[in-house]
């Protein structure tokens, strides 16, 4: 079985939910794991929570993206295992330059928390099998910084690639380029994404379009990590 490490920073508030979510809903192995730590031996897969690393002080991710476990996050990364971050997790992936581009704040200078409609633009990747393509989904969002800007090169690079994961469907709440909601590397084993695939995986809280996500990573991830040590 696949063993995910779910980092914890201070500031982190989802990092229970995202546990939670891999091993009680999932049955998965997860584990807890400290910034300060700064190996990942043994693991197979690592996801960043969502929440306020260092009180979001200078920006969202930019502290916590100098953390000791940074450097075995780059490197598990480069080796082409999985790598996923939602929210604050997007923000410090794209902070470390794990992923391209930037988070602003919203246009609507607000903090913006409700249920967003997305358009699962590419479902080849690790993260996303068991969606349809362009199959609409529901999700949460809660942020003030989920403003996804990158140069228009970036951009195109992205749309051309199929990098572009997940799509604001009717209505974008931050003014991100292109609706982009979540992108991964180019390679395809990091995903970043600003909603909260975590807050919908139960049928008893009224949505569980998040869970085949995980699962479709529980799936997939196994053989993704293989390919990579090989
Ligand atoms: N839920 C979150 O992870 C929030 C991320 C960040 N603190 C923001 O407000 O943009």
């Amino acid at each position: 079985m696949m063993k995910i490490a779910v980092v914890v920073f201070p500031g982190s508030n989802c990092d229970i939910d995202l546990f939670e979510a891999l091993h009680t809903v999932c049955g998965a192995d997860a584990e807890y794991v400290s910034y300060k730590k700064d190996n990942l031996k043994g693991f197979d897969a690592v996801m960043l929570p969502g929440g306020f690393s260092y009180g979001d002080y200078l920006r969202c991710g930019a502290i916590a993206r100098f953390s000791n476990i940074m450097p075995a996050i780059i490197e598990f990364a480069a080796q082409g295992k999985p790598v996923f971050g939602t929210c604050n997790g997007f923000q410090i992936l794209t902070e470390a330059g794990l992923l391209p581009g930037a988070l602003k704040q919203n246009d609507s200078l607000k903090f913006v928390c409700k249920t967003v409609n997305l358009i699962v633009e590419n479902n080849q990747t690790i993260f996303t099998t068991q969606y349809k393509e362009k199959e609409k989904i529901a999700l949460p969002i809660a942020h003030a910084d989920g403003s996804y800007y990158a140069d228009e090169e970036t951009l195109a690079e992205l749309e051309e690639n199929q990098q572009v994961v997940f799509r604001y469907a009717e209505e974008n709440p931050n003014g991100s380029l292109n609706n982009i909601a979540g992108i991964t590397n180019k390679n395809g084993n990091v995903l970043g994404m600003m909603p909260h695939p975590e807050r919908a995986v139960e049928a008893m809280l009224g949505n569980q379009d998040g869970l085949r996500l995980f699962k479709s990573l529980l799936e997939n991830g196994k053989v993704a990590t293989e390919e990579a040590v090989r």
